[in-house]
Formats: structure tokens, sequence, C-alpha cells
């Protein structure tokens, strides 16, 4: 579903020049939840918005369901990006708009007529249980719910690809659960393909199918959580190494998201 070939992402010029991101070269399933886990300045979030454009690679093609986003030009890019949908670490909502004109504004992007907005923008709260705030403002509402109407606005034009940047990493604990929870329940009833940029390993074996683990610019290692169940499995790389081993919860089962709905409050 989401091809990165080659891909590098320089800023600056001459002596300031910098290499955000390194000849990284991925692919991601269709359908899967996929982690792009480093520490902090390791690339992620440049690699993340990569994948849309939002940051254009300086070299490399990008491909998201057959179609070669680097080839495309500015009108047709627009197009293609109402199939990415994008959620942020800080919620990125409009304070002085409704979460459902926030949802709302998304659809008028990609053109829809003001008739059906409305209609489709209570469809995609209701995804994330907040129909009922339709009216409130991003100033009345918790960091969880502000996280889930920026889900809500990334769904709303039906996208094929989530991307998602740190969206834990400004909640507490146990909304970080529910958040999760509802990022893997929208995966496995609408089928996105998701992209999560995070830090905290906890996140990746809670979510994820897959992940690459990112240092110094490049992708060092990829790392299929189904293999941590296996005897003797070990990360190749001592930073894999070390990040799988750096949690309390090596335990886990991968996927555990659904294990842990039973305690899950919406909030
Ligand atoms: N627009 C920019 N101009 C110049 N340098 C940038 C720009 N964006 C990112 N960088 C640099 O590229 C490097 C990678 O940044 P990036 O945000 O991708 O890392 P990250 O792994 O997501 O880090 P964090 O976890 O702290 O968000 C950093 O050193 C950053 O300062």
């Amino acid at each position: 579903m989401i091809r990165l070939e080659n891909v590098t992402t320089t800023f600056g010029k001459g002596l300031d020049q910098f290499t955000a991101v390194k000849d990284v070269t991925l692919d991601i399933q269709a359908g899967s939840i996929h982690g792009i886990i480093g520490f902090s300045g390791a690339g992620k979030s440049t690699l993340l918005r990569n994948i849309n454009l939002l940051q254009r690679p300086t070299s490399g093609q990008v491909f998201v369901d057959g179609v070669e986003l680097t080839g495309l030009s500015e009108g047709e890019l627009r197009k293609q990006r109402h199939e990415i949908g994008m959620i942020f670490q800080h919620f990125n909502l409009l304070n002085n708009r409704t979460a459902q004109q926030n949802v709302e504004l998304n659809l008028k992007f990609a053109g829809v007529p003001k008739k059906q907005r409305r209609e489709r923008a209570l469809e995609a709260l209701s995804i994330v249980d907040l129909a009922d705030k339709a009216s409130a403002y991003p100033g009345q509402l918790s960091g969880g719910q502000k996280q889930r109407i920026s889900i809500a606005r990334a769904l709303v034009t039906e996208p094929k690809v989530l991307l998602c940047d740190e969206p834990t990493s400004a909640v507490d604990p146990r909304t970080t659960t529910s958040v999760l929870q509802y990022l893997s329940d929208i995966n496995a009833s609408l089928g996105i393909t998701t992209v999560i940029v995070t830090h905290e390993m906890n996140v990746i074996k809670a979510i994820a199918d897959k992940v690459s683990v990112m240092e110094d610019a490049a992708v060092v290692e990829e790392i299929a959580l189904s293999s941590l169940q296996e005897p003797g499995f070990e990360p190749k790389t001592p930073i894999g190494r070390y990040l799988i081993s750096d949690e309390i919860t090596l335990n886990r089962q991968p996927k555990q998201a659904q294990d842990l709905a039973a305690n899950v409050t919406r909030v």
C-alpha cells in the first residue's frame, strides 16, 4: 500500500546541510498498523511527513496505493491527499470552530457540497463516540476527546491511509490506551493502513504489526511484533534490542489492545 524507495530528505544548504532521512526504502502492507520508533531527532516525523509529501523528499520515490506521489503535480497531489488522513501530537484543531466545524473543514477542502458535509461530519464523530460533542469547542474538551475529534477529521474523507505523528504523547496513560483502542478498532473495522510514529515502545507493542527502527536518519531494522513471541528472538541491532527491552512490558502480547479493551474507560 505504501512504498518508499531510496527516500532522502535534507534540510539547509552548504555547511548547514542536515540529512534527516537517509536512503530509506520501506514497504507497508495494506491494512496493517506500522510503527516507526527511534530516539528524538532520529527522523521519524520527517519520514512520516514524506509519505504524504507534507515534507517533500530531496530524492527518492513515494508510492501510495500504486500512485507515485512524487511524480504528481501540486493539483493532482492535493486530490490524492484526500486518500491520506493525518493526526498530530497536539491535535491541530481550530479553537474558534466547533468539533463538527473542524471535521467539516476537511470535507470543504475536498470539495464536498455543503449539504452533505454536516451528515458526514456527524458520522465521523460517531465513529469516535463524540457525536454528542459536535457543538463543543476544543477548549471545552479533554485531551483525549480532542485527539478523537482530530481522528474524526482525518477519517471524514474516507482515506485509505492514516498517518499518526506521536498521537498519544500529549495525553495521560489511561487516555493513551483509549486513543490506541480507537485507532485499533478503526484499523480493524475500516481496514485503513495506519502508520504510527512514537518514541514509546509500549505503544508499538500495544498496537503495531511491524515496526521500523530509526537511528541517525536511517531505518536500521524492521521487526514483526509477532516475532517477539518466538523463543530466542533478538533484534539485530543494539538500538532494536534496547528499544524492545526498554519497557517493562516485554511479556505483553502484540495486538494487546484488544486485551486492554476490557479495562478501558473511554474518555
Ligand atoms: N524543517 C526543518 N528544518 C531543518 N531541520 C529540520 C526540519 N525538520 C526537522 N529537522 C531536523 O531533522 C532532524 C529529524 O527531525 P524529526 O522531527 O524528523 O525527528 P524525530 O525522530 O521525529 O524527533 P522527535 O521524536 O523529537 O520529534 C532533527 O535534527 C530536526 O532538527
